[in-house]
């Protein structure tokens, strides 16, 4: 496998073993979830989601993905409750996707994908002092999930769609504020969660993971232009970034539960 990973058959999901051993671990993301084995928790109903658009900063493009950057020095946008044993931080949110819109998701419900999936990336900030830290802990991040179908254009994912053109190679990164990521969930606030991985190396096993039900519409111009993306620095052969979702991993007996 070449220095650094990819989605391509020679950097791949089924190459990220041979550098990160912990792609075979038993509490890998993502999964895919199975809704007839969820276990209903009516004290799951508790979680709080506290965004405030003031910490929204950049948009940085950084070769697979993109992230929507968060000022993450103090308790600004927060979650917590649910099955959150504490405060967590938002730190950044992005997307993954595919080449076509039949997929990209990288949870699935009973089999079926969504053409994307948007985490909200967020850090145990009552027990850590970063990410970086946090995610050496079981722990130590939460990640909000909500699926994309495709559909009718988003009116809360314009503003992130129309600011790609300023980021359109790897590396490059643009102001991007007053942005409230509260605009990118469901109505209905009904999830799953279990504890799992990044999903992407490091795969580190820290993450508790929050996925709504409910999907929010994107349409097909808008996955468009996330597959506009290059990985590709200023001045190389270009490369547009067509697939960043990992397939799901074996749940090792992982109990799912529901909030609903
Ligand atoms: N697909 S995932 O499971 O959510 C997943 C898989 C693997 C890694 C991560 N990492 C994080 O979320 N990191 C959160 C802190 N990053 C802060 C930051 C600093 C500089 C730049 Br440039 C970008 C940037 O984000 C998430
Ligand atoms: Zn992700």
């Amino acid at each position: 496998m070449s220095l650094n990973w990819g989605y391509e058959a020679h950097n791949g999901p089924e190459q990220w073993h041979k550098l990160y051993p912990i792609a075979q671990g038993n509490f890998q993301s993502p999964i895919d979830i199975k809704a007839q084995d969820a276990k209903s928790d009516e004290s799951l109903k508790s979680l709080s989601i506290n965004y405030n658009p003031t910490s929204i900063k950049s948009i940085v493009n950084i070769g697979h993905s993109f992230h929507v950057i968060s000022e993450d020095k103090e308790d600004v946008s927060v979650v917590k409750g649910g099955p959150l044993q504490a405060s967590y931080r938002l730190s950044q949110f992005h997307f993954h996707w595919g080449p076509s819109n039949d997929l990209g998701s990288e949870h699935t419900v009973d089999g079926k994908t969504y053409s994307a999936e948007l985490h909200l990336v967020h850090w145990n900030s009552e027990k850590y002092s970063s990410f970086a830290e946090a995610s050496k802990n079981l722990d130590g991040c939460a990640v909000l999930t909500v699926f994309l179908k495709v559909g009718n254009a988003h009116p809360g994912l314009k503003k992130v769609v129309d600011a790609l053109g300023q980021i359109r190679t790897k590396g490059k990164q643009a102001a991007f504020t007053s942005f409230d990521p509260s605009s990118l969930l469901p109505a209905s606030k009904d999830y799953w969660t279990y504890i799992g991985s990044l999903t992407h190396p490091p795969l580190l096993e820290c993450v508790t993971w929050i996925i709504f039900r409910e999907p929010i519409s994107v349409s097909p111009d808008q996955l468009n232009k996330f597959r506009s993306l290059l990985s590709s620095g200023d001045g190389e052969k270009e490369c547009p970034i067509l697939s960043n979702h990992r397939p799901p991993q074996p749940l090792k007996g992982r109990e799912v539960r529901a909030s609903f």
